[in-house]
């Protein structure tokens, strides 16, 4: 029987928007996956901690965005401890050994991939599937990540014709680039968190609570 196939987008989410659904919906479409995971991180490593909102407003935002679609929204990555990528998909794969996952990022990311703990390792856990990204595309093709990655580029039809993915390998997801952005938001709504800020959020995938005041498991 054929594995689930699922895409993992990781991100701040502060807040999430509608680029993150419609990119996760054209990513689930090119590459024919069941579902997208949004990885909502309790903190990304290379991010000041300065004016990010709460794991808890987070999340809510986040589930409210991707409301109606296949896609489940997790802050998995706190419950696994660290908040590195290359940590997180080892914790994933062992756990859903039933599920092949692609790893999912805007060529924004790509430029800075390099810079992650343990790039390489990442690349060779599970493929990649980077989105364009207005503004950044040049710039990632020509980045130090892609000096490795690129040798490792596969066309979209062949890759998704696989009968199981393998890795390293790239795939590009071009499309009507998405030029919406979570610093564009809180540069025109910079109180959104506190709309965010009471009530009950659960982890979709550890059906957990999330504290509102702490940012730990209740
Ligand atoms: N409009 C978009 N087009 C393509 N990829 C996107 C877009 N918006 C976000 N992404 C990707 O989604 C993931 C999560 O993004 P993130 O939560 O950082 O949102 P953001 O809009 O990039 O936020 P910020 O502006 O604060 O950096 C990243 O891989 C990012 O590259
Ligand atoms: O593992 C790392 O070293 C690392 C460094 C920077 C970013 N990341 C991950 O990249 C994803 C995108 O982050 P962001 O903040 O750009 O939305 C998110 O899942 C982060 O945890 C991971």
């Amino acid at each position: 029987m054929a594995r689930r196939r699922v895409g993992l987008l990781g991100g701040s989410f502060n807040p999430a928007h509608g680029g993150h659904r419609r990119i996760s919906l054209f990513a689930r479409d090119a590459l024919g996956l069941d579902e997208v995971w949004w990885l909502v991180s309790p903190g990304n490593p290379l991010k000041p901690k300065k004016g990010m909102a709460s794991l808890f407003a987070r999340m809510k935002a986040a589930q409210k965005r991707a409301r109606r679609a296949p896609i489940v929204v997790t802050a998995i990555e706190r419950e696994f401890g660290s908040p590195y990528t290359v940590d997180t998909l080892r914790s994933l794969a062992r756990r859903y050994a039933d599920t092949e996952f692609v790893w999912l990022m805007g060529s924004d990311n790509l430029l800075q991939f390099h810079r992650w703990k343990d790039w390489r390792c990442i690349a060779r856990t599970m493929p990649i599937a980077v989105i364009a990204r207005p503004g950044y595309d040049a710039q990632a093709v020509a980045s130090p990540a892609m000096a490795w990655l690129g040798r490792f580029r596969v066309p979209l039809a062949g890759f998704r014709k696989r009968g199981e993915w393998s890795a390293p390998s790239l795939v590009i997801l071009r499309f009507d680039p998405d030029p919406r952005s979570a610093t564009a938001i809180r540069r025109g709504d910079p109180d959104w968190a506190e709309r965010y800020a009471t009530g009950t959020v659960r982890d979709q995938l550890t059906h957990r609570r999330i504290d509102p005041d702490g940012d730990r498991p209740a």
